[in-house]
């Protein structure tokens, strides 16, 4: 019986997704680049393997599949997903439907649907997060593309998502590239996260002294309090697990050398480029890019030997918690920002308060938070989420707390980018007069730019006669 479905790159996620898609009763047939995988993948596959068709070519994928016919793409952004549309094309019909499900840049996305369109076929660009336990469990989705090609294959994706309550976490986010800019910025929003944590855990650990057992119980109980999340659970895990190598905490023999494929930097690029500041995410993309310069760290470690000191410990862990719950409201207002700036840039209509409910459950960034943002986005116009009642509220709450950290931190020598960034971010926006009269006199100084007054409309120029460069 024809498939359909067809899915190209058994890696990590295509695995994982292709016996998502089996398990919920439809027939799925798949290849690989690399053909042993496609027959350890089957022989594995148990049961599931009854809905499977392994293909050894590209020929045989497309004979497998019923018509008009729809392929997911699962390989490495970039060059590889424009090589297999090119390897495709020829075999498919004008109607044939490709989705690139990985993570690929909404430009680039932008671009092939244009292509697409131009020949007269659809394609999508769909986000899937959630890493290998979503895609096999329930990821959630962030389509994009010609709506009537997303409702082709929307029944799919939705059985195959996470459910929050018995909401699929599976939706249209709008045309050409807004599914895979949305899931950019979850990623954006993902790296700063992590990294507020990880600077979290650099306090607790350089600051306090604390164990990695002990910094894992503190993880555990604040997931049971407003911070709750996978990221906090799975902190408090990996902070718990030993290397059965040498029997120490795992996180002492792991290098403090930070890994990224792209996604959080794509954010930060589009942040500065559409104007809408992503700073805390702008932060964690550089502390990334930091973490790798081991060895220069290492001559800066000796020429200014200035190891970490210690932080008050007095009330400490409570002020890390407020900590990291204000410099996340203001990191998602920050990625909330620049989703608004997008959709009005590429007219997208982007649904704000449907991506938060797509964010619910599923994606690495769930968190108990993200039903209230729902709720705030959808409750009506919000010009910035930390302005929104109920994030007002805890901000207010747990504005002191971030203040005390990033203080405490810099005095004792231990680096809190990002939360540094949020906290310069929330003070910034509590700033009714801010301090760009100073930037515009300089502007008028050397460069006879101009500037408005408080006073008289229109545009001025300073008293500075004689002493412009
Ligand atoms: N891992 C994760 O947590 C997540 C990953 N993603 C995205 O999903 C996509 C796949 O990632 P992941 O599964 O982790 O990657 P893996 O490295 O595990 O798998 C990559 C797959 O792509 C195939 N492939 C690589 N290069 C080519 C090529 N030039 N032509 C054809 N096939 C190729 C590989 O085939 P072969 O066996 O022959 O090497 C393999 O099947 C990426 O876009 C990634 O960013 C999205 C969300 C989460
Ligand atoms: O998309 C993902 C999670 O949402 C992937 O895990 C992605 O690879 C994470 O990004 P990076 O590799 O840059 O840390």
């Amino acid at each position: 019986m024809a498939a359909d479905i067809g899915l190209i790159g058994l890696g990590t996620m295509g695995a994982a997704l292709a016996l998502n898609i089996a398990e919920k009763g439809f027939d799925i047939a798949v290849f690989n680049r690399t053909t042993s995988v496609t027959e350890k993948f089957v022989a594995d596959a148990g049961d599931l393997g009854s809905r499977i068709t392994p293909c050894e070519t590209l020929e045989a994928l497309v004979a497998a599949l019923k018509t008009p016919r729809a392929i997911i793409l699962m390989v490495p952004a970039g060059a590889p997903v424009d090589e297999m549309i090119d390897h495709l094309l020829p075999l498919l019909d004008t109607d044939d439907l490709i989705i690139d499900c990985g993570n690929a840049n909404f430009h680039d996305t932008v671009r092939r649907a244009a292509a697409a369109a131009e020949r007269g076929s659809p394609y999508l660009g769909v986000g899937v997060s959630g890493g290998e336990e979503g895609a096999r469990h329930g990821p959630a989705i962030m389509g994009g593309g010609p709506k009537e090609a997303w409702d082709r294959v929307a029944p799919i994706f939705k059985a195959i998502a996470a459910r929050f309550g018995s909401s699929p976490c599976a939706d249209w986010m709008g045309p050409d590239g807004a599914g895979h800019f949305v899931k950019t910025v979850h990623n954006g929003i993902e790296y700063a996260d992590m990294e507020m944590i990880a600077e979290v855990y650099g306090i607790m650990r350089d600051g306090l002294g604390m164990t990695p057992l002990q910094v894992a119980d503190v993880f555990d109980r604040w997931n049971g309090g407003p911070l709750k999340s996978y990221l906090i659970e799975i902190t408090g895990m990996v902070s718990r697990a030993i290397d059965p190598k040498t029997g120490q905490p795992m996180l002492d023999v792991i290098k403090d050398s930070a890994g990224q494929k792209g996604t959080g930097r794509w954010t930060a690029i589009e942040a500065l480029m559409l104007g809408a500041p992503a700073t805390a995410i702008e932060a964690a993309v550089a502390a990334r890019n930091l973490s790798s310069r081991v060895s220069e760290r290492a001559e800066g470690a000796r020429i200014f030997d200035l190891p970490a000191k210690p932080v008050p410990a007095e009330g400490m862990i409570d002020r890390l918690e407020a900590a990291l719950l204000a410099g996340k409201i203001a990191c998602y207002a920050q990625g909330f920002g620049l989703l608004a700036a997008a959709s009005k840039e590429y007219g997208w209509s982007l649904p704000m308060g449907g991506i938060a409910r797509v964010w619910r459950a599923g994606c690495i960034i769930r968190s108990a938070m993200l039903d209230d943002m729902a709720t705030a986005m959808e409750g009506g116009e919000v010009t910035n989420l930390m302005f929104a009642p109920q994030f007002a509220d805890r901000l207010k709450r747990s504005e002191t707390g971030l203040r005390e950290v990033v203080s405490a931190g810099a005095l004792a020598r231990i680096p809190t980018p990002a939360l540094a960034a949020a906290l310069g971010y929330f003070d910034t926006m509590h700033t009714a007069r801010g301090t760009a009269n100073m930037l515009q006199a300089q502007r008028d100084f050397f460069g006879a730019h101009g500037f408005e007054r408080v006073d008289t409309p229109g545009a001025h120029h300073g008293p500075w006669g004689g002493h412009e460069a």
